[in-house]
């Protein structure tokens, strides 16, 4: 049984939403990028082995970065969309049994004791496993012209984070099927989804935030000092 575990951190985004001068993962809070944090998190866990980082085929910034020469850190080029990304991370993976944790760099906040509960249970199952939130206020659908068409029921209904955690082969048949088929993957799960397969949800620490705008940067840092501190 092989129990290696290499994360996929997709960092190829350009960050449209944060409106920022530079894309977000490369954005400083608590002394450095959000990038170098999220995967200082991942390199912290004992079993995660290495990280394949999905960085834009043009981006100056990465090769600034110490982690350009980390031992445990392989470059890829990113793609169009994070699915891509995330392909063009598992290809440099030759193991189809090794287990892979695809991880937004976008997400610095990750503590470990959510990886190591998302490592047991996505080993305990047959389609892997995901942190998630349990969606905490009132969800409305809406018509399409700023108005309530519907409350969605929210009992049982999550906010997908990641780590996503399956075996490297399972994901690469999963999304390789869903992105010839054209379905919509805007996260791992979605593909093994669209593929009959129903992934566990782990409960995760809803601190552990996707930075996407601009409000979502001091609050990551706030977030981010005190797990630090915590971790003391
Ligand atoms: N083609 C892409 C698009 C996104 N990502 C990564 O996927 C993660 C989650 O995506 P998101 O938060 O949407 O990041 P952006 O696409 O950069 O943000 P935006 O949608 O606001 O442009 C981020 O770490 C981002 O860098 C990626 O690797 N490749
Ligand atoms: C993968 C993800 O973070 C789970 O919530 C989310 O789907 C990423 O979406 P984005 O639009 O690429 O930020």
């Amino acid at each position: 049984m092989n129990d290696k575990l290499i994360a996929v951190v997709p960092a190829a985004g350009v960050g449209s939403r944060m409106a920022a001068d530079r894309p977000k993962q490369y954005l400083h809070i608590a002394g450095k990028t959000i990038l170098e944090h999220t995967i200082d998190r991942l390199l912290q866990h004992p079993k995660v082995e290495r990280v394949v980082v999905a960085i834009s085929e043009n981006d100056p910034y990465f090769p600034t970065l110490p982690l350009a020469d980390h031992p445990q850190v392989t470059r890829v080029d990113g793609g169009a969309e994070r699915a891509d990304s995330v392909f063009s991370g598992l290809a440099a993976i030759d193991d189809p049994d090794a287990w892979v944790l695809v991880h937004d760099a976008a997400r610095p906040c990750l503590r470990q004791q959510d990886l190591d509960r998302l490592i047991l249970e996505a080993q305990a199952s047959e389609f892997g496993a995901i942190l998630a939130a349990p969606v905490r206020d009132t969800m409305k659908r809406g018509n399409g012209h700023q108005a309530i068409a519907v409350t969605v029921d929210r009992s049982d209904l999550w906010h997908a984070l990641t780590p996503q955690m399956f075996r490297a082969g399972q994901l690469k048949l999963a999304l390789e099927k869903a992105l010839a088929d054209g379905a919509v993957v805007t996260d791992e799960a979605s593909a093994l989804e669209h593929c009959g397969m129903a992934p566990k949800l782990v409960t995760g620490r809803a601190d552990n935030l996707k930075v996407t705008q601009p409000e979502d940067l001091a609050l990551a840092e706030f977030y981010l000092q005190h797990l630090l501190k915590d971790e003391q």
